[in-house]
């Protein structure tokens, strides 16, 4: 295995070091010879990003994005570990579904690919899947979503999280009250009005969370809120992780940066689920993932076909890939507070999905070489035809971001080098 050593990096902002690289782990000793050397002066490095919510679309949708192209997309941006989303075709809800998403994530050796279950069977919301069969499988599932639809029925939320109790498992939901949201296509509010369009109410996220937070106190289990949109929202997670409750929460980079006012171009790349809020929305959110009331940022990478984003409005799948611009899009938000990033993109989420060997401690010799070197003085302007992805359905495309993903190196091996995937 080759030995690196990393010329003058900064470890989280800090005073420029040499860091060293030998058989998968940081090491304290010199490189010794043969070693290749990496030019890191400006850069920084992070603990490898972990994303808590990522569509891979396969099996069933691979026009629009595999298991494989997907973790190269997920390694171009600095990820080393992704939690691949359910809601595939057939839907991720067996050992054997989950087992496959799995084993091609190894096969690709990009990033960890860790499969989600679903939490009911078909995503039909009416009867559980089989939870414990994709725990024990070799996948180890611990977290559960039906994201792309709310588990709505309290009911079986109730027995969802119980059932993962015993194992220390994980419900993620994906809150939104059916009810409220029937030919939703976008933020109900002052824009949706002026145009004419079925609103998504921000009540109707906020109603979810407020019950669930509630049921998951009453069982005293895990619930995680997947893509948290609206100010409302973060006020009922503040009341309830103030009382103790086992909550945590996510935000995409899209909710904490663009607003509703885009969708006046009528342009399908910015319809996206739960929709883009207002601007008091976002300033609540970036408040909430610094103060911590928000514990991740998710990119809901959301790979769609040319077919399914460029039509009208009405007929466009929502979502929006993220993968390669989660960074750069939260550099900008946040600036440069690395250790923020770091607690945000990968300690935390790794936590969350248990991901052992992510989100460890760069400065500790002996931990995994599990990193991302970025150069934040980099500046680029989003093309969508350059993106590694499969698809397309950038919001950013035009748009001059800050920061590079220069390297991205997974337990020692290089998954991207001078900015480019290796494999
Ligand atoms: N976010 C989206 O707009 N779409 C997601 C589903 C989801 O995360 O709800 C998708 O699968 O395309
Ligand atoms: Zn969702």
């Amino acid at each position: 295995m080759t030995a690196y050593v990393m010329k003058g990096v900064s470890l989280l902002g800090a005073a420029p070091r040499d860091l060293v690289v030998r058989d998968g782990r940081i090491a304290d000793e010199p490189p010794g010879a043969g070693a290749e050397v990496i030019d890191a002066a400006g850069l920084v490095a992070l603990p490898g990003l972990v994303d808590l919510h990522t569509h891979l679309r396969e099996p069933g949708r691979e026009d629009a994005e595999t298991v494989e192209t997907g973790s190269r997309a997920a390694a171009a941006g600095g990820y080393t570990a992704v939690c691949a989303m359910a809601n595939t075709s057939p839907v991720a809800d067996t050992a054997g579904v989950v087992e496959q998403v799995w084993r091609l994530g190894r096969e690709a050796g990009l990033v960890d690919v860790q499969p989600i279950g679903a939490v009911t069977v078909g995503l039909a919301g009416r009867q559980l899947a089989e939870l414990g069969a994709m725990a024990t499988s070799a996948a180890q599932v611990r977290i559960f979503s039906d994201d792309g639809h709310c588990v709505a029925d309290p009911r079986l939320m109730r027995r969802a999280l119980e059932y993962v109790k015993a194992f220390d498992g994980v419900i993620a939901q994906h809150a939104e009250e059916p009810r409220l949201t029937e030919g939703a296509q976008m933020h109900e509010g002052e824009v949706s009005t002026r145009l004419g369009l079925t609103g998504w109410p921000a009540v109707a996220e906020e109603a979810i969370i407020a019950r669930d937070v509630l049921l998951a106190e009453h069982v005293g289990s895990r619930l995680h809120v997947c893509h948290v949109s609206t100010a409302g929202s973060v006020e009922v997670l503040r009341q309830a992780k103030a009382r103790g409750v086992r909550v945590t929460a996510e935000v995409t980079p899209h909710h904490l940066l663009l607003t509703d006012e885009l969708a006046t171009s009528y342009d399908p790349v910015y319809k996206v689920n739960p929709p883009l809020r207002t601007a008091s929305d976002v300033r609540a959110l970036r408040q909430a993932l610094i103060d911590g009331v928000i514990d991740v940022v998710a990119t809901d990478h959301a790979p769609h076909a040319v077919e399914d984003k460029e039509c009208e409005w009405a007929y466009a799948r929502p979502g929006m890939v993220g993968l390669e611009t989660a960074l750069p899009v939260v550099l900008s938000v946040l600036g440069e507070q690395w250790e923020l990033i770091a607690e945000r993109m990968s300690r935390a989420p790794a936590r969350i999905a248990g991901l052992a060997g992510h989100g460890g401690d760069l400065a500790a010799a002996g931990s995994p070489a599990t990193l991302t070197l970025v150069d934040p003085a980099a500046r680029r302007t989003v093309d969508p035809s350059d993106l590694v992805s499969r698809s397309r359905n950038t919001p950013y495309a035009g748009t001059t971001l800050p920061g590079r993903i220069v390297a991205t190196f997974l337990r020692g091996e290089p998954t991207v080098l001078d900015g480019k995937v290796v494999r």
